[in-house]
């Protein structure tokens, strides 16, 4: 094999903190001003981090933003010099100030969507960020990806990091969360996934009545045309408006792909016999055997799905095909779906192994662990290519948790964000991180 899947976590940024900004997302609404742990939070994602690397998997960083998001509170009318603009915000606005100040670039799986070289028509990996256009707070986190991005991927023979579709509700795109790519192995042509919540344009599809749909079909097919993917590569599918209404906000909320292997709930699609005749047809083509792993409704319910996150997890190929599942700790909470894990594991299928990690802090905001993650499957000069400053090792970790502990509070509430000295801890602390991964200036405050 001359391919792998790197996983490039989000690492959680120091004012990860609860301010209920997601309808739709339930678990954010219902533990809005909760207080939150940043320093915890940081630590609970390098843990998992280090525990893939040290699996033998390749593991990166994506760097957090820079928290409140100045430019953003002056783009809305605050004016003065950084901290009269906090300030005013605070009095004048506080719930804008909670969205400017939000963490949430920590999950990664909405930073980007990703088409790897064996996919696309020039060759080279395509990024496009994600405009994340349905939420305040997430729309202003696709300038500061970008740099990220072309700081991490700047071969441009091999990588082309494009700009964010349109910041318009019609291109509405939530990047990776929405979007699987299933392949034989990681190297070669694959088949991409894109699942939509609704169309912009076109009346005959449904759409949820109670929460928003997130990601519109137009986005998928432009996201596909900039990476260069030809129809018989890419299958569309549109989630089940009920399951958006039910708290599925993402569609790895309802399912999780790898390699040859889709792990769903039996409600995750609209028609969904088609959609997985069309992912095996395809796959097929590509010398692939599409293998579905579905859930039925009456094993674990679309509700339990949601408590649990059981579909938010990471499926890692082990060495001899086999696959392990990365789950949250809630998994182990919900009695049925644990127990259907353990079934699942026993039944002789592609997935054999199950992890477990502790992510509360993350999942108290709706984050489980395929949140956490932007999965880019690379070739060996690929990766090569990249920031090696970024890919995980023993030693980063040691000096990521030292910075965590060094700039990091240990409590967060809303009142906190109002605090002048919070955004110079941020600014000194992400200052110091692109020193470490070797990122250059890529933060607004760095460029002035
Ligand atoms: N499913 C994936 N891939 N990602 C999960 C994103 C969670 C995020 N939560 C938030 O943004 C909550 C922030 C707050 O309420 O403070 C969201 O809803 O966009």
């Amino acid at each position: 094999m001359n391919a792998y899947e790197v996983n490039f976590d989000g690492l959680v940024g120091p004012t990860h903190n609860y301010s209920g900004l997601s309808f739709g997302n339930v678990a954010s609404t219902s533990n809005t001003k909760a207080l939150a742990n940043p320093r915890l939070a940081a630590k609970q994602g390098l843990a998992k981090m280090k525990a893939l690397h040290d699996l033998g998997f390749k593991q990166g960083v994506l760097a957090p933003h820079e928290r409140p998001d100045v430019a953003s509170l002056r783009r809305l009318g605050f004016s003065g010099t950084d901290g009269e603009v906090v300030a005013r915000a605070a009095k004048e606005a506080p719930a804008i100030l909670a969205a400017a100040s939000s963490a949430s670039c920590m999950w990664t799986a909405n930073a980007a969507t990703v088409s790897p070289s064996g996919d696309t028509a020039d060759r080279r990996v395509h990024f496009t960020p994600a405009n994340l256009n349905n939420k305040f707070h997430r729309s202003i986190e696709h300038p500061t990806t970008r740099r990220l991005l072309q700081a991490m991927f700047a071969d441009e023979q091999r990588f082309m990091v494009h700009e964010a579709l349109p910041a318009q509700m019609h291109f509405g795109d939530e990047g990776a969360a929405n979007h699987t790519r299933f392949c034989a192995e990681y190297d070669g042509a694959g088949v991409e996934f894109f699942v939509f919540g609704a169309a912009a344009f076109d009346g005959r599809y449904p759409a949820p009545q109670r929460f928003p749909a997130r990601q519109t079909l137009e986005a998928c097919q432009a996201v596909a045309r900039l990476h260069g993917l030809s129809e018989s590569g890419v299958v569309y599918a549109q989630q089940d408006p009920a399951t958006i209404d039910a708290g599925v906000f993402h569609n790895d909320v309802i399912s999780v792909g790898n390699r040859n292997v889709l792990f769903h709930h039996e409600k995750s699609f609209l028609d969904q016999p088609r959609v997985l005749e069309e992912l095996s047809r395809k796959l097929a083509a590509v010398g692939g055997h599409f293998v579905s792993v579905e859930v039925p409704d009456a094993e674990v319910s679309v509700a339990e799905a949601v408590k649990s996150y059981l579909f938010n997890s990471q499926l890692l190929s082990k060495s001899d095909g086999s696959m392990i599942i990365v789950v949250p700790e809630e998994c182990r909470n919900v009695e049925r779906v644990w127990s259907y894990l353990h079934k699942m594991i026993g039944s002789g299928g592609p997935i054999n192994e199950i992890r477990v990690f502790d992510l509360k802090q993350s999942m108290q905001n709706g984050g489980g662990p395929a949140c956490l993650r932007l999965r880019v499957a690379l070739s060996s000069s690929e990766i090569a290519a990249v920031n090696q400053g970024v890919m995980m090792s023993e030693q980063l970790f040691l000096t990521l948790n030292g910075w965590v502990e060094r700039h990091y509070r240990d409590r967060l509430g809303g009142d906190d964000l109002a605090d002048p000295s919070l955004l110079n801890e941020c600014r000194g602390a992400l200052d110091e991180l692109t020193q470490i991964l070797h990122l250059g200036s890529v933060y607004p405050f760095q460029q002035v």
